[in-house]
């Protein structure tokens, strides 16, 4: 049920995280609120805020957008390689995938967006049945010391009799056909990225360490009273080898150049997705590829949404720079580390821009 705008108006701090968290509304039941100003809890510091004064040159620069019509020219494995190591993301086109399979996976994520709180907060992480799907709100509430303006849905793929099972009915077989239809641009993908490491082949135990698990997350970020004083994702590098990244025609992303420190818009392409290097690659690389920082700013106008399949080692992969990468000599920058301590040591704190990847520096 809906709750009157004097229960919010008059809330508390612990209300507002009550009606926000506990009770599964979610920033978007207080976005529907009509709310005029931000609730404390949202306020970020400064240093956080967007400040697009400061940015004046973020138009200057812009990311690679890739065309894969033809995904063995050599031109295109130059590209995403290069891509690879100066930004850390790109964007394809003519990729392969559906159009109907985005535009389907889109739709589902607003209709699960549109169910009651009650119905959505039956995956929150107190009541999800498996920890494998989570519906959540922020980042990690309980370690943050200001909130982020988004919420999302995240769900582990481990067989499609468990999806089935557990993943929410009203966007299950849209999320799992963009998952299986985007699996080859990332076999290809990491193939052209391999070989610009050395590595001629990925056999099975490649092909493990470097997809052997992936995850779906739908974010929600909706329309915020005072966008400039908070932010939808704070910066923070992804802990995936690589993120296939689907974002609907609103715009938003931004990420950092790390020659100028400035950040770039990454505007929306119609039919496009968006390629970014995760810290696990970065760490198998031994820094050649790079996972860079990047955030996303709230918008006072708009509800906005996008659909990241993060692709991963397995969780029990012990995870390092590879063998062809270091063989020649050159120095090694990170140590081997369990990958579920490094996801684990990553939710446990807010986001914190490229810090988590010390984790697992020598
Ligand atoms: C939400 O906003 C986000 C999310 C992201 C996400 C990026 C990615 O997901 S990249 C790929 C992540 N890698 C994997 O999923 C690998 C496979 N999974 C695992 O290894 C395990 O699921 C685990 C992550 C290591 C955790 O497993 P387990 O040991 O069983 O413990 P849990 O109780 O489930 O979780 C531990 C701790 O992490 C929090 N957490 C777990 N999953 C999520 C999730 N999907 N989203 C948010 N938080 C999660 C959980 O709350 C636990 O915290 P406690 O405080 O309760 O201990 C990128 C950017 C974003 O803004
Ligand atoms: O919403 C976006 O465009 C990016 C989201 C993101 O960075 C993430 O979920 O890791
Ligand atoms: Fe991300």
């Amino acid at each position: 049920m809906a709750p009157s705008m004097s229960l919010v108006h008059s809330a508390n701090t612990l209300n507002i995280l009550d009606f926000v968290v506990n009770k599964g509304h979610g920033v978007k039941g207080l976005s529907e609120l009509g709310l005029k100003t931000l609730p404390p809890q949202y306020i970020q510091p400064p240093q956080e805020r967007f400040d697009h004064a400061s940015n004046e040159e973020e138009n200057k620069d812009s990311i690679p957008v890739i065309d894969m019509s033809n995904w063995d020219d050599p031109n295109v494995a130059k590209a995403v390689c290069d891509a690879a190591c100066k930004w850390g993301f790109f964007q394809i086109v003519n990729h392969g995938v559906p159009i109907h399979v985005l535009e389907d996976v889109k739709d589902a994520t607003h209709k699960f967006y549109a169910l009651s709180a009650e119905e959505k907060n039956k995956y929150s992480k107190e009541r999800s049945v498996s920890n494998h799907v989570r519906f959540g709100t922020s980042f990690t509430p309980e370690a943050e010391k200001a909130l982020e303006w988004k919420d999302y849905l995240s769900l582990f793929f481990v067989s499609d009799d468990e999806a089935a099972s557990l993943w929410p009915p009203v966007c299950r077989n849209q999320a799992l056909e963009y998952m299986k239809s985007s699996e080859f641009i990332v076999k290809k993908l990491l193939e052209i990225l391999m070989k610009g490491l050395n590595v001629k082949e990925i056999d099975e135990s490649k092909e493990a360490i470097l997809m052997g698990s992936k995850r779906i997350n739908l974010n929600y970020y909706p329309t915020c009273p005072t966008p400039e004083l908070t932010i939808g994702v704070g910066r923070h590098s992804d802990v995936s080898t690589l993120t296939v990244l689907l974002q609907d025609d609103i715009g938003g992303l931004y990420v950092r150049n790390t020659e100028t420190s400035k950040w770039v818009h990454v505007p929306p392409v119609a039919g496009s997705l968006v390629i970014n290097v995760g810290d696990a690659l970065q760490i198998m690389s031994n820094g050649k590829y790079k996972s860079i920082e990047h955030r996303v700013i709230a918008n006072g106008t708009n509800n906005r949404i996008s659909v990241p399949i993060f692709v991963n080692p397995r969780p029990s992969d012990v995870i390092g720079p590879l063998p062809e990468v270091v063989g020649n000599g050159e120095k090694v920058l990170y140590k081997d580390i369990l990958y579920s301590d490094y996801v684990k040591h990553f939710f446990r704190k807010a986001h914190d821009g490229k810090a988590t990847v010390e984790f697992a520096m020598i």
